[in-house]
């Protein structure tokens, strides 16, 4: 291992305590982008960025993006970008991460308060956003600062864009991004992202894919209030029982989208492909430990593994306007939206998708003849991304796991979608990574969110480590 290294890694043992104190503050903010009352929280966590990174002596900018499509009356949060070093002779990296994060609250089910950071005896660091996306977003700043502190040049320049809206479809990034690609971001050699997990628990990955995600709702409404289910059921059509018909045809218990038409979309699968997923480190057990239980739909890893990153699938999220509180209310709900989303793969195209959602809701309400009124709503899209792992950019990765893990890393794709992934690669023009720092035991978007102290403190290596090998790497462009 180079010297620099070796010193670059004590340095950030020696800092532990510190960088779980930077995350601890973060976690306290609780910058939900979904919640139209907590954005003046999303507005504090970019602040808090902001002033660490210009402690750190980064040039930092706070740009506006505007109001919230859909919600004018609120402005997005501003995305902040900076730039570390301008050395002519470095490489140039941009590293994208989000600083908002998903809605929790204790009574949902969590062990802890979601938004102070409580670690336990395992060194497990629980709280809403700490692997997604806040301790890999830090880990950029752990690494200039562990670099600073052991007296050792910073390898790389570093572009940094850090946005406040990730979670609810990265309002307004796209047009930044592009109308950025050949001013703040025309440097970038290439492109780094941390925004997603490991496949197991043990061994890190470096992911060259992700699906992508049509996110839609269903509104059905009728009566011109809610009703008593006393006085009004058996005379009204209610809004509810139509609304679950509908839900209930989009997907079978086996994850089967029943739309007409979308699974002739999806890229046919070869056998070269076939024979990737039995080498890949992952196992059933793997599965049930993040699952939290055995209900998977497949018993072998291949086809669990096909049906994460390459299939395309439909979850159903919920119903606003439902009563669901505890309790036994005699309400008859008067409007009602139901929530879903598809998670898209290749050869997938967004209008083509919407056309076949809206003529499938629309077949399905139509045959229920009911008097009441249906609407069906693409909320935000997002495309899928497939890029070449054979790029330096990887090259370098894979070396910095190497020298922190001592192991190879997996070549994988993931399930999730990151929207902007595919923005980045077309308007720079350059190779996408995506370097996850978090396992798959974190349970990001759900109750209990984690990342273990070993992987946050080994993560910040792994990110120093990478721009190490970056700065090395000859690069021949493929
Ligand atoms: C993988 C990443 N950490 C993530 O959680 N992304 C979200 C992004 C999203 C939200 N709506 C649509 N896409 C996800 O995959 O749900
Ligand atoms: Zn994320
Ligand atoms: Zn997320």
């Amino acid at each position: 291992m180079a010297p620099q290294l070796d010193a670059y890694f004590s340095k950030v043992d020696e800092l532990q305590d510190h960088f779980i104190e930077r995350l601890r503050k973060a976690v306290a903010i609780p910058s939900v982008s979904s919640e139209d009352d907590r954005r003046p929280e999303v507005v504090r966590m970019g602040k808090f960025l902001e002033s660490e990174l210009k402690a750190l002596g980064a040039h930092v900018e706070a740009r506006p993006l505007g109001p919230q499509p859909h919600k004018e009356y609120l402005e997005l949060p501003p995305v902040i970008i900076a730039r570390y070093g301008e050395d002519p002779k470095k490489k140039t990296i941009l590293v994208y991460g989000h600083y908002d994060v998903q809605p929790a609250a204790k009574e949902d089910g969590w062990a802890t308060e979601p938004f102070e950071l409580t670690i336990d005896d395992k060194g497990r660091m629980f709280g809403r956003g700490s692997t997604d996306d806040k301790g890999p977003v830090l880990g950029w700043l752990n690494a200039i600062e562990a670099h600073q502190k052991a007296s050792i040049d910073f390898p790389v320049n570093l572009l940094m864009c850090f946005e406040g809206m990730e979670e609810y479809g990265s309002e307004g990034l796209d047009d930044f991004i592009n109308a950025e690609a050949k001013k703040f971001f025309k440097d970038t050699d290439a492109v780094c992202i941390s925004d997603n997990y490991w496949l197991g628990t043990e061994k890190p990955c470096l992911t060259y894919g992700l699906r992508g995600c049509s996110y839609y709702s269903i509104e059905i409404s009728g009566p011109g209030q809610d009703l008593h289910s006393g006085v009004f059921g058996g005379t009204a059509q209610e809004p509810m029982t139509d609304l679950v018909r509908v839900m209930g045809s989009l997907v079978d218990t086996n994850g089967k989208i029943q739309i007409d038409g979308i699974k002739e979309l999806v890229a046919p699968l070869t056998e070269e492909e076939k024979s990737l997923y039995k080498d890949i480190a992952f196992t059933m057990d793997n599965l049930h430990e993040s699952l939290g239980s055995k209900t998977t739909i497949f018993e072998d890893k291949e086809s669990t593994l096909m049906a994460r990153w390459r299939f395309p699938s439909l979850s159903l999220h919920g119903i606003e306007g439902a009563f669901s509180a505890p309790g036994a209310k005699t309400v008859i709900p008067a409007k009602v939206i139901g929530k879903f989303s598809i998670r898209t793969v290749p050869n997938m195209e967004i209008p083509e998708v919407n056309r076949l959602v809206e003529a499938h809701v629309n077949k399905v309400f139509k045959s229920l003849n009911s008097k009441n009124t249906c609407k069906v709503i693409e909320q935000h899209s997002g495309k899928w991304w497939v890029a070449s792992p054979k790029h330096w950019n990887f090259t370098a990765a894979a070396k910095a796991v190497e020298s922190v893990f001592k192991v190879q890393p997996d070549l994988t794709r993931e399930g999730g979608s990151i929207p902007v992934t595919l923005t980045f690669e077309q308007a720079t023009g350059k190779n996408v990574l995506l370097l996850p720092m978090g396992s798959s035991t974190d349970a990001a978007h759900s109750i209990n969110e984690k990342l273990d102290k070993r992987n946050y403190i080994e993560g910040i290596k792994l990110l120093g480590s990478y721009l190490a090998h970056v700065a090395e790497e000859p690069m021949n462009e493929s």
